[in-house]
């Protein structure tokens, strides 16, 4: 980490310290699910309270369009932030402007306060300098500790950092860290799963991916997207119709890597926990009906290529996990992978908001080689690709 400052090298008593954090945690009737995006930052909050520094808290949640909603507040991020941290997490629903300068100026030293979603500004994406100096005119410094978030080049991940002076965070050396040393020169054969709901954001990435990996397991709702690509009825499932052309170009493009997707799944008419469901091959899934998990064909399928993989990186859940039972395929894949961790024959790397708590639900999160806050980050970096928070944060 040299390359880095990093808050060893900081100055922080009595300093208004900014640190971008990602607080876009999994949420549940209105509750956090999984705190392990919390847990993740606390180190880095601890330390620079301890010093006498002012945290001052920044994040995203969700993806608002067009300004402030109580749905996307960060509210009840705050509310839940409070048992992990052991100090008082203030919150002002506020992230710029008179409010914000005026909760800031009433901080003391070792008070933590968090600022509202910085998404509610449209200046925020758009990494636009006037955002940029309304943020960086509540602090002295930067810290960034969003890993998961640095593949975006937004105002509060790369902006401020050429703004203010800029130090790596406790969380963002560590995933660094743990990622280059379990995937540096990763064992082969090398099996990537991407799955989940983030189509259009993660569909793009696979046309790299595919030169770097030799197994690609599809899942969730990509999956659905190649399975139309390939002329298939996917009823009412979750799918990107108007990517299906990327979806042909990546199947076409795959080389050597060998591509893997679901011959069957688990078909519901209704987005519920315990909807009825039916298990059908993927060419018989009917109009009113959508994919909500795997089949287990293709999950015996997908442990028999784990068996025969060294190395694992896996983001995106297999199924709406959330909603039993259609958390089956994404668990029986996890256990699968975790025993095969114990006994030392495949390494497994796992990331992403949503795949961790999956992966902490299926309980075997402690067996996982190394669990990443980040997904779309971590594959990007996968990759080879720079990430612009990251970048930014390199001494000049
Ligand atoms: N077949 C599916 N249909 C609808 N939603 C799905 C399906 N498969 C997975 N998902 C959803 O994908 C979401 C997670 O996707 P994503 O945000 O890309 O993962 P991560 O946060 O781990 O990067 C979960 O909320 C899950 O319910
Ligand atoms: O949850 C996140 O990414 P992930 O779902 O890929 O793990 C990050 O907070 C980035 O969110 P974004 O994909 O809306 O920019």
């Amino acid at each position: 980490m040299s390359d880095f400052s990093t808050l060893d090298d900081a100055d922080l008593a009595g300093k208004r310290v900014l640190v971008r954090v990602d607080l876009n945690v999994p949420m549940e009737n209105g509750r956090v699910s999984d705190t392990t995006r919390i847990e993740r930052v606390v180190p880095t909050i601890r330390h620079i309270a301890d010093a006498g520094g002012k945290v001052i808290l920044l994040a995203h949640f969700g993806r608002p369009k067009g300004g402030p909603d109580e749905i996307n507040s960060l509210r009840r991020v705050a509310e839940a932030m409070i048992d992990h941290v052991g100090h008082h997490v203030s919150f002002v629903p506020h992230t710029i402007g008179e409010p914000a300068v005026a909760a800031v100026t009433a901080m003391k030293n070792g008070d933590v306060l968090l600022l509202e979603n910085t998404r509610f500004h449209k200046g925020e994406e758009k990494n636009e300098d006037a955002f940029i100096d309304e943020l960086a005119a509540l602090g002295d410094i930067y810290v960034n500790d969003a890993f998961s978030a640095a593949h975006r080049a937004h105002a509060s991940t790369e902006g401020l950092a050429r703004r203010l002076p800029a130090y790596a965070g406790r969380s963002m050396q560590a995933e660094l860290d743990a990622l280059t040393r379990a995937l540096e020169k990763p064992e082969r054969p090398v099996a990537a799963i991407v799955g989940g709901a983030k189509v259009s954001t993660k569909l793009d990435l696979l046309g790299n991916l595919v030169k770097k990996v030799d197994i690609l397991i599809i899942g969730g709702g990509m999956a659905n997207t190649f399975l139309a690509a390939q002329g298939k009825d996917v009823g009412k499932s979750l799918c990107e119709h108007d990517l299906t052309d990327t979806a042909r170009q990546i199947l076409a493009n795959a080389g050597k890597c060998e591509i893997v997707l679901p011959v069957d799944a688990t078909v519901a008419k209704e987005f519920k926990a315990g909807a009825a469901s039916r298990v059908v091959d993927v060419d018989n899934v009917a109009p009113d009906e959508m994919i909500l998990d795997i089949g287990p064909k293709s999950i015996d399928a997908i442990t028999a290529i784990l068996q025969r993989a060294k190395t694992i990186v896996w983001n995106g859940p297999f199924g709406a996990f959330e909603l039993k039972p259609f958390d089956t395929g994404t668990t029986r894949v996890a256990q699968a992978a975790a025993k095969l961790t114990e006994s030392g024959s495949l390494v497994t790397v796992a990331g992403g908001g949503d795949t961790v708590s999956a992966l902490n639900g299926a309980g075997v999160a402690d067996h996982f080689t190394y669990l990443s806050t980040a997904g779309g980050a971590f594959l990007e970096w996968l990759e080879g690709k720079v990430l612009p928070g990251v970048e930014a944060l390199r001494r000049r």
